[in-house]
């Protein structure tokens, strides 16, 4: 284990029934980087996401994060040990304010450090400043993502899995995704980032990921990777001849 790697994957394959959606796909993310996973649709980039947080159980490989592999592992200790995906969605409590939303992202901090984190994740996402006593329900959507995102950054967690977060989002709402994750990122938590937006991820990222019918077609640093994304980006059932 090197100890820059806040994530090393090896040899990870999954099945879905006789279906290989994964398979053989090994790479490290540095702690405090930001990773790009691209490809089209259908690539496999879910389903990494899914057997990293503990969805779905890989048919071979590992995943060790800081050091301690979680292949079968349940997803709400993975979650608990601070790996944390975002799966495109809100998962916010619409009866509650906005404020109250982010303290219960908190509850389990050390109560002095809470109000902390709060401030913290509204500094991410000023939109939700003004909009603390708000009922979350009333939020227009790209607002609770907006929330959902704040929440979870609330709490700081080392590695944190962003799947197309900024999928039906308002140009203005995407440029916030963004900012937040890049604010998040500064402040220390790695980033896998699954962006249907590639040369704005890319522009983000340090490395990128470029999976294509669910193997790894191509990993390198991010400013090197347009040229691969160009090679690779073959829609499904094409040959690999493009
Ligand atoms: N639960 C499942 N059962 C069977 N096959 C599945 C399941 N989930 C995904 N697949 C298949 O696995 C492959 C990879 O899907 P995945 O959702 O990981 O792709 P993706 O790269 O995230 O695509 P998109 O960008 O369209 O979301 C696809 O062929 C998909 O149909």
């Amino acid at each position: 284990m090197t100890t820059d790697h806040v994530l090393e994957v090896r040899n990870l394959s999954v099945r879905y029934g006789p279906a290989l959606a994964l398979h053989d796909v090994s790479f490290d993310v540095r702690a405090g980087s930001v990773t790009a996973v691209l490809g089209t649709n259908g690539a496999g980039k879910t389903t990494l996401a899914r057997a990293l947080c503990g969805l779905v159980r890989p048919s071979a490989g590992s995943i060790l994060f800081d050091g301690t592999d979680l292949v079968g592992r349940r997803a709400d200790q993975i979650a608990r040990a601070g790996l944390m995906y975002l799966p495109e969605g809100r998962g916010i409590f619409p009866g509650l304010s906005v404020g109250d939303n982010l303290r219960m992202a908190t509850v389990s901090h050390p109560r002095e450090q809470r109000s902390e984190n709060i401030d913290r994740a509204v500094e991410y996402f000023p939109v939700l400043a003004e909009r603390l006593g708000q009922r979350a329900g009333t939020l227009s959507g790209g607002e609770q993502q907006m929330l959902s995102l704040a929440r979870a950054l609330a709490l700081r967690p080392p590695l944190v899995i962003a799947d197309e977060m900024s999928l039906g989002l308002a140009p203005k709402m995407v440029d916030m995704v963004f900012e937040g994750l890049a604010a998040a990122a500064a402040a220390g938590t790695s980033i896998l980032m699954i962006e249907q937006f590639v040369h704005r991820s890319l522009a983000m990222a340090d490395s990128a990921l470029v999976i294509r019918r669910g193997g790894l077609a191509w990993q390198g640093p991010a400013d090197g990777a347009a040229e691969a994304v160009e090679e690779h980006y073959v829609p499904s059932g094409r040959t690999s001849s493009a």
